[in-house]
This record gives C-alpha cells, sequence and structure tokens, in this order.
C-alpha cells in the first residue's frame, strides 16, 4: 500500500474549508504509486486527487503544479491543481505538503497498440509546445549531473560486465552532452517519465498525463526517447516495435517537426534515456532511502535497454 502518510475523512474536512470544494464525502487510499502518499476524494463538487508529497519539498513544489496549470489552460490533457481560498496550490498536511488534483477519466493502457502511441505522441509534441512559455526554470533533477553523481555510488555493486558497460556509456554520454548537436537541440520543460503507468487512456481516447514530478527543463528529444523506451517495446526483451514507434514519431512529427539537429541526435539519446533508468533503478536498489520504495523497479530491465539500442539502431525519427 503506496500510502505513508494516513489522512482520515475528519482530516480531509477540516482541509477543504480552505477550499472551493464543498464538503468531503469520501477519502480513499491509492495503493499503487511509490513517491507519495495518494487519494481520490469524493467532494460536493467532484471527484479530485489529493497528493501528500513524501520526498520533495515546498521550495520545490511550485515548479511541478504551476506547469501542470499551465499545461491544463492550454488544452494540454493533464490533472488541473485546485488552489486554496488564498490561491495557493499547495498546503500543508500533516506536516507535509500536499495539493489537490482534478482526477483524470480512464486507467492506463499496459498493452498499448499503435494507436495509443500515436495519441502519446501527438499530445507530447503538444505540451512541448504550449510549455515554450512556462515562466518558472528547473534543471531536470535526473540529468547528467546526477548520473556523475550516482555512478560511483552503485558501481561497487556491479559485476565486472555491467561495471564496464556503465563507465563505458557514462563516457559516451558526457562526449554526446558536449557536441554541437546537443547544444542545438530544442529545450524546455519536459515530463521525463512518460511512462504507460503515466498516461490515461477511456479505450483508445487519450484522457490524460499525470505524475509530473520527474520534470523538468531538458531536450523535448529526451522526453521523445523517454516515451519510446517504455511505450514502443516488447517489455520482456526491450525491443523496439517498429509500427508503435512509426505511430508515436509520427504524431509528434505532425504537431512539432523534428529537426535535423533531432535526427543526427536521436540514437544517442535513446541510449541516453535507457541508462538514466538503469541509474536510478540501480541506486533505489543498493542505496533505498528509508521507507520510500515497496518494491524496487528491476534495474535488468533497463540494462537490457539500453544494450539493445547499442546494439541495434532505432527506426529514424522522420524519413
Ligand atoms: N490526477 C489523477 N487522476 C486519476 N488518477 C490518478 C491521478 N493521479 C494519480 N492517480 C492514480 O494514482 C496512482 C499513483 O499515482 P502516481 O502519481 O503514479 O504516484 P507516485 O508518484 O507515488 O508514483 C496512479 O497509478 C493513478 O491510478
Ligand atoms: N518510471 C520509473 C519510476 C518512477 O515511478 P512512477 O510510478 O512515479 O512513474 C521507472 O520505471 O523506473
Amino acid at each position: 500500500m503506496a500510502v505513508f502518510t494516513a489522512v482520515s475523512l475528519d482530516d480531509l474536512t477540516l482541509l477543504l474549508k480552505k477550499f472551493p470544494l464543498g464538503n468531503a464525502i469520501a477519502i480513499k487510499g491509492i495503493s499503487s504509486g511509490i513517491e507519495n502518499s495518494n487519494f481520490f476524494i469524493d467532494t460536493e463538487h467532484g471527484e479530485y486527487v489529493l497528493t501528500i508529497f513524501e520526498n520533495l519539498s515546498f521550495a520545490q513544489l511550485p515548479f511541478y503544479l504551476q506547469l501542470m496549470r499551465h499545461l491544463a489552460e492550454r488544452g494540454v490533457l493533464v490533472p488541473a491543481p485546485v488552489p486554496d481560498e488564498s490561491g495557493e496550490l499547495v498546503v500543508p498536511l500533516h506536516g507535509k505538503p500536499a495539493a489537490i488534483v482534478s482526477k483524470l477519466e480512464g486507467s492506463s493502457q499496459m498493452a498499448p497498440q499503435p494507436v495509443h502511441c500515436a495519441a502519446v505522441g501527438a499530445m507530447l509534441a503538444k505540451m512541448h509546445l504550449a510549455a515554450r512559455d512556462f515562466a518558472l526554470q528547473q534543471p531536470n533533477l535526473r540529468g547528467l549531473d546526477w548520473w556523475n553523481d550516482t555512478t560511483p555510488q552503485v558501481l561497487p555493486f556491479l559485476d565486472e560486465r555491467n561495471a564496464h558497460l556503465l563507465r563505458a556509456e557514462m563516457h559516451f554520454q558526457s562526449a554526446f552532452a558536449a557536441c554541437d548537436h546537443y547544444h542545438r537541440l530544442g529545450r524546455g520543460p519536459v515530463h521525463a517519465d512518460l511512462f504507460r503507468n503515466n498516461v490515461m487512456f477511456v479505450g483508445e481516447r487519450l484522457t490524460g498525463f499525470f505524475d509530473f514530478y520527474f520534470a523538468g527543463c531538458d531536450t523535448w528529444l529526451f522526453d521523445v526517447a523517454v516515451t519510446v523506451n517504455d511505450w514502443c517495446i516488447d517489455l520482456d526483451t526491450g525491443v523496439l516495435d517498429t509500427a508503435r514507434v512509426r505511430a508515436l514519431l509520427d504524431a509528434y512529427h505532425a504537431v512539432r517537426p523534428f529537426t535535423a539537429d533531432e535526427q543526427a541526435a536521436w540514437q544517442p539519446m535513446l541510449r541516453a534515456a535507457a541508462l538514466r533508468f538503469w541509474l536510478s533503478r540501480l541506486y533505489d536498489l543498493y542505496q533505498p532511502r528509508e521507507a520510500e520504495m515497496l518494491t524496487p523497479h528491476d534495474p535488468a530491465h533497463f540494462e537490457r535497454i539500453l544494450r539493445e539500442r547499442i546494439a541495434t539502431p532505432a527506426p529514424e525519427l522522420f524519413a
């Protein structure tokens, strides 16, 4: 059960006195999720999601919540944060930061077809464009600097074959991040964790992206690579499914055309996106913070994806 901080109906009744949502009717803990305590709440005005942030501070949260508000106001399908009576999006609850956002319809599509990948690609491009004039800045906190800090912390736990892969890939990625193509890539706020479990669908209709708490400013192409590495693969092997890759990339390209620099950077970027999650999964496995993870995700999944991206070129971004 991923409820680290309990919230009773009485707690909610008190909290809602500050929100324009009417009285509290019911609260139910959400068992999935690994970072925060999440609850479905029923109020006189409808259904919402209450999140208590277990690891993020009050100072860190405006970037994520203001970004969601900015996107929701521009027609990108994301949960809209609900301000309290004084306009605050983040309020204290049991001494921790908390927020209420609108509840998305539907459920995650864990066996996506090309039609789902196309919907994700189009919405991702729309999100990148809509965030161009977002005023707040925060780097991707799981970017190259974090990889450099984390690598020495996990290397001692790896066998020689994986230690060699990690060292070699860090070397490759440092050189890639220093090259001209990389510096010419379009950038802005990105989701940075747009996996199957962070998107809702009703049938083939995409109803929203959520879980923005790894978002930050990075290259748009990195976001596309993270998304393709999850949505368009065979989960057992990490091998890309060409029909799903094409559907996602073509739909993205139709909304925000990829550039020649992005085409040149695509293969290394898919490796970067695989490395990022291999590293975070290794870190969560070998350096767990107390009471944080219920079941650590398997790092071997992203080791396989990384090896596969090194061995086999992916379909190009565009013809
Ligand atoms: N805005 C939302 N609308 C509908 N369901 C949501 C919303 N936010 C979270 N959920 C539900 O809560 C679950 C856990 O949320 P998630 O953000 O992934 O948690 P964590 O950050 O702890 O990993 C999701 O799988 C989803 O079912
Ligand atoms: N998507 C990441 C972990 C982040 O978990 P989330 O439930 O908050 O999306 C991974 O698979 O390693």
